[in-house]
């Protein structure tokens, strides 16, 4: 069995005296794509900063390959890349010189084959690879900052809401790219509000409502985790409140 790399173990994180993480417990091993879904103020920012190390536990913890990231905050840095819902990057540069400015920021040595081999992984066209961000789509943006996070060798990947706002096309593509990092050894986590996008790309998906894991799936071992199920569990803590 592959080790486990992202793990929150009765999580609890208050803010003032509101209680927004309430003895939230899911992992995923390595290889493994990890959802947790939920409505608008379910928690799954706070959930996403806590394993960044910018917010803090009130009690329980968070880790990532074995380390507590409250007791070693350096293995955030170490290992994992974040893909915000709006990618960082610059718009004036192009896709190499963002590269290349932020991989030197993190003191990495890559050739220039090494980032068009990254580039050809994440499949952005070879036309733009020398145009200004300020003209590609939120997808391009997106393969971009992946391509980055491989140069980075980042083994796990934090995406909040990744594929708000990409087209259904690209929403394809990107599914197909998770799965193939993942296959290669990735460990990726992500957080959405999409039942079905989730459903199509993540080995498990916890179902996060009012700051708790109400419902846990894992997809069958060959096939998709069952949208009409996750679908009906979401609506159900809506409409329970
Ligand atoms: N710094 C804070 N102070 C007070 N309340 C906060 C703070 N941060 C988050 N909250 C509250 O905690 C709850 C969870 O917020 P969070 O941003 O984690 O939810 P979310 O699932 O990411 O929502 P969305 O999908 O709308 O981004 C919300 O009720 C929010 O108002």
């Amino acid at each position: 069995m592959q080790e486990l790399v992202i793990s929150a173990s009765n999580l609890c994180v208050n803010v003032k005296e509101k209680q927004i993480l309430k003895n939230v417990s899911f992992s995923a091993r390595k290889g493994e794509v990890m959802a947790l879904l939920g409505g608008n103020g379910a928690g799954k920012s706070t959930t996403i900063k806590t394993f960044l190390g910018l917010m803090t536990p009130s009690s329980g913890s968070v880790s990532l390959a074995g380390v507590n990231v409250h007791q070693q905050p350096d293995i955030v840095r170490q290992k994992v890349a974040y893909l915000p819902e709006s990618v960082m990057l610059y718009g004036h540069l192009t896709a190499i010189e963002n590269i290349k400015y932020f991989l030197s920021l993190s003191g990495k040595q890559k050739t220039a084959g090494d980032i068009a081999e990254a580039l050809q992984r994440v499949a952005l066209q070879e036309a733009s690879w020398n145009s200004a961000l300020a003209g590609y789509s939120k997808g391009m943006r997106q393969k971009t900052a992946i391509a980055l996070a491989l140069l980075r060798d980042a083994p796990i990947l934090f995406l909040d809401e990744p594929t708000s706002g990409l087209d259904p096309v690209a929403i394809d593509e990107f599914n197909r790219l998770v799965k193939q990092l993942a296959a290669q050894g990735s460990t990726i986590f992500m957080v959405t509000h999409d039942v079905y996008g989730a459903c199509h790309v993540a080995d498990r998906i916890g179902l996060l409502h009012n700051g708790e894991i109400v419902g846990m799936f894992d997809a069958p071992e060959h096939g998709n985790i069952d949208s009409e199920v996750v679908h009906k569990a979401f609506t159900a803590g809506a409409h329970n409140e």
